[in-house]
C-alpha cells in the first residue's frame, strides 16, 4: 500500500533522512523506533508532504505522492496525527470530529461520526466537552478519531502515547491495534518501543537518519543488541 524508496528529506537544505526505504502493507501495523533526533518524526512528516524531499519517492496505492500537497495526500487516503497540537482545544469533541470529516460529502458526515463514536465510546460520552479539557489519553483518542473521520487507508501516528501513564499507554496501543480491523494500515513512531512492538506486525530501527535494522516485530523484540540499545533490556 505504501512504498517509500530511498528517501532523502529534511528542512530547507538540511538533510535529516538519508536514503530510507520502508513499506506498509494493508491493515498492517509497522512501528519505527530509534534514539531521539534520528529522524523518525521527519520521516513521517515527509510522507505527508511537510518537509523538503531531496531525493527518492513515495508511492501510495501505485500513485506517486512525492512532493504532493498535504491536503491532496489526505484525499488520497492518508491521515497524519502529529505528536503535538493534534486537536482544536477550544472546540468540542464533536466539532473536532466534524473538522476531521471535512473531505467527506456532507451526507456521509453523520453516519461516519456514528461509526467513529461506536469505536471510541468514551468520545460519544464527551461529545459536548471542549477538547482542551479531556485527559491526555482521551485527547489522543480524539486525535486518532478525528483522522479516522476522513476514512483513511493509512494512518501516520507520531508518538500517540507520549506523556501518558503506563496503563493509558497500554489502552491507547490496544485501541491502535483495533483500528486495523477497520481496514486501516498504521505507521507508528513510538518511544514506548517495547509495548509498541508487541502490538505491531513489523518494525524498523532508525539511527542517524538511516535504517539499521528491519524485520518482524517479534524478531526485533528478541534481538539481543537492539534490546540492549533501544528496548531497555540489560546486557546479560
Ligand atoms: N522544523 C525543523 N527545522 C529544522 N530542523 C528540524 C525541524 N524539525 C526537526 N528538526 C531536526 O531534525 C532532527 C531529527 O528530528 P526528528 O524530530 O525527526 O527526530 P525523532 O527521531 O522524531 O526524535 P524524537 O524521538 O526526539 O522526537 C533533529 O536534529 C531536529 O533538531
Amino acid at each position: 500500500m505504501l512504498k517509500v524508496n530511498k528517501l532523502h528529506a529534511g528542512y530547507g537544505k538540511l538533510e535529516i533522512v538519508h536514503g530510507i526505504s520502508l513499506h506498509v502493507n494493508e491493515e498492517e501495523i509497522v512501528t519505527i523506533i530509534g534514539p531521539n533526533g534520528c529522524g523518525k518524526s521527519t520521516f513521517l512528516k515527509s510522507i505527508f508532504g511537510l518537509t523538503t524531499i531531496m531525493d527518492g519517492e513515495i508511492i501510495f496505492n501505485n500513485k506517486n505522492i512525492t512532493n504532493m500537497r498535504p491536503d491532496l495526500i489526505a484525499r488520497e487516503g492518508i491521515g497524519y496525527v502529529p505528536q503535538l497540537d493534534n486537536v482544536f482545544p477550544n472546540l468540542t469533541v464533536e466539532e473536532n470530529l466534524e473538522m476531521g470529516g471535512y473531505i467527506l460529502p456532507k451526507s456521509q458526515l453523520k453516519e461516519r461520526m456514528e461509526e467513529v463514536y461506536d469505536f471510541f465510546e468514551v468520545l460519544r460520552e464527551k461529545k459536548d466537552v471542549l477538547a482542551g479539557s479531556l485527559s491526555g489519553g482521551e485527547r489522543q483518542m480524539l486525535a486518532m478519531a478525528r483522522a479516522l473521520m476522513a476514512k483513511p487507508k493509512l494512518l501516520l501516528l507520531d508518538e500517540p502515547t507520549a506523556g501518558l501513564s503506563p496503563k493509558m499507554v497500554s489502552t491507547v496501543l490496544k485501541k491502535i491495534r483495533e483500528i486495523t480491523d477497520m481496514g486501516v494500515g498504521i505507521l507508528l513512531v513510538e518511544q514506548n518501543a517495547k509495548k509498541a512492538l508487541e502490538i505491531s506486525d513489523r518494525g524498523y530501527v532508525f539511527a542517524g537518519g538511516v535504517v539499521v535494522y528491519e524485520g518482524k516485530a517479534s524478531d526485533i523484540l528478541n534481538h539481543k543488541e537492539i534490546g540492549e540499545l533501544y528496548l531497555g533490556k540489560k546486557a546479560l
